[in-house]
């Protein structure tokens, strides 16, 4: 007979501590309804200072209301941070284990009405799903990350693990030194090295960032976890055209607004390099070709092959292009003062997502080249490097209890791979703390559904998100392991 592998934990050890994720009908409508809540509380980001400071305090007060639990435990410690952002230090039984960490945050990105099929701050549920901007980015991970726990409390777990639960009210906001999360607050702006007292650096860190992805590769037969391992850094270029203002009626050969729109006509007709196989893709597709029909599957089994024809492929799909190259995107243009007067200045914001292969410095050099026009002015407004890939190896402890809690909360899920995520995470702020950054969301996303990121009618299904609360919970008991998991548990 094949030994019983340890595993995580001993069998008989599981058995006697473990606490089944079985909730009663009343907790299923109760979670439901506390997220719909959430939603109603327009806790919206605008602009760098630019904050609903109202929603934000009141959704301060809402969790205190619907997790009693948590804000009455005595081994858990709540500290608001930067006034709107909360931290909450779980303390663990066993100080030898190093705590981890959960991240979420609470701030929203605005959601003018037209276009939403309800309005975008009633977190009505219609059909099974549950309205608003929010519902999965990411106030379904802040409230279910404290439901989790509020419902573990009530049946008298003890953690053995110490963790930290951050939500940042500021994640939507790009600006120099923003508090992006409570535990950056507490622990210092930008060393991240903990005050004594708040234990070591934390051990591993689950971020928004990732999904159960269904439809956005053609030819793949069934949905698989991807687990960000890594994401894209950014580069946020303000391109300024000056000139000297002067009447319409005898305008120069081209204005400020000419010009730049010129100079952002050649940055899109002229896509960065695409860097296909030099990323973390290249691994993803190779774990992933067996699931591929044919003849997919023959090609994602010899990329050494078939290379450039799939670098080529995937640049057909904005989202799957977003993985092979640095993205280009002109999101905002402003320019001119009157009808009647040559513009004096012109100015448009650029955002780049770069690319694993690329360094922001890289991306400003092809940018300039590309532009060419010394009357063109550069100014970075703000800039990240593409994060290190962490670790997902057998021994990776975060990856390994990611993995293993997808096997157990999503057993028709047989691929779960490491990849990377095309958008930016708070997790770029705790690169100080840990190598062990994973980003994913335990929810099925479909490509429709990734349109209502920041878009229109973003929502959750009731059943997704009640499975989002199973997986932490399970999650949080798994994360009590005190032994390196084993990758692939040996069935008996
Ligand atoms: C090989 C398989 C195909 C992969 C498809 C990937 C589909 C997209 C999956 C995940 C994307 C993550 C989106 C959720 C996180 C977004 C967080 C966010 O909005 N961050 C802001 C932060 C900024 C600093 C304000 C952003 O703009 O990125
Ligand atoms: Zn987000
Ligand atoms: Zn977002």
């Amino acid at each position: 007979t094949v030994p019983r592998s340890k595993g995580l934990r001993d069998a008989e050890h599981q058995r006697a501590s473990r606490i089944p994720s079985q909730f009663s009908q009343e907790e299923r409508v109760a979670m439901k309804e506390s997220l719909k809540g959430a939603i109603q509380i327009p806790t919206v980001s605008f602009n760098p200072g630019e904050f609903n400071t109202t929603a934000l305090a009141e959704f301060g007060e809402y969790m205190h209301k619907v997790f009693p639990t948590v804000f009455r435990t005595s081994f858990i410690q709540h500290e608001v941070v930067g006034e709107y952002s909360h931290l909450f230090t779980v303390q663990g039984s066993d100080p030898s284990l190093q705590p981890y960490m959960l991240l979420a945050h609470i701030d929203v990105v605005p959601a003018p009405d037209q276009g939403w099929e309800v309005p975008p701050f009633s977190g009505l549920e219609r059909d099974g799903f549950i309205y608003g901007r929010g519902t999965l980015d990411n106030k379904n991970s802040v409230m279910a990350i404290l439901q989790a726990l509020e419902l573990l409390l009530i049946r008298n777990y003890i953690p053995r693990r110490s963790f930290f639960i951050a939500l940042g009210h500021d994640e939507e906001i790009v600006a120099p030194g923003s508090i992006s999360a409570g535990v950056r607050g507490t622990w210092g702006s930008e060393d991240l090295s903990p005050p004594p007292g708040k234990g070591c650096p934390a051990r591993l860190h689950v971020d928004e960032g990732s999904f159960i992805l269904d439809g956005f590769i053609p030819s793949l037969k069934k949905p698989f976890a991807m687990v960000s391992v890594s994401e894209k850094g950014s580069l946020d270029l303000m391109m300024e055209v000056n000139m000297t203002p002067g009447h319409s009626s005898a305008p120069p050969k081209e204005t400020s607004i000419g010009i730049l729109a010129a100079a952002v006509s050649r940055l899109e007709q002229t896509p960065m390099p695409n860097m296909f196989g030099s990323g973390p893709l290249k691994m993803t597709l190779q774990q992933l070709a067996n699931e591929f029909s044919f003849p997919a599957n023959v090609i994602f089994n010899n990329l050494w092959l078939f290379w450039p024809l799939v670098s080529r492929l995937m640049e057909r799909d904005d989202i799957t292009n977003a993985l092979v190259r640095t993205t280009t995107a002109v999101t905002m243009f402003n320019a001119g003062i009157k009808v009647n007067v040559i513009p004096p200045v012109a100015q448009a914001t650029v955002n780049f997502r770069i690319h694993p292969a690329q360094t922001v410095q890289e991306v400003l050099k092809l940018a300039k080249d590309i532009v060419v026009d010394d009357r063109v002015q550069f100014h970075v407004l703000e800039a990240f490097e593409p994060l290190p890939v962490s670790p997902f190896d057998d021994q990776a402890l975060g990856y390994q209890l990611i993995r293993q809690t997808i096997q157990s909360v999503f057993p028709e899920i047989n691929i779960v791979a490491p990849g990377i995520c095309i958008a930016q995470t708070d997790s770029r702020h705790y690169t100080n703390l840990t190598t062990g950054i994973y980003r994913f969301n335990p929810l099925y996303l479909q490509p429709q559904d990734f349109s209502g990121i920041h878009g229109i009618n973003e929502r959750i299904s009731v059943q997704a998100f009640e499975t989002q609360v199973k997986f932490l919970f399970e999650f949080i008991q798994n994360a009590d392991t005190e032994q390196r998991p084993v990758s692939h548990l040996h069935e008996l």
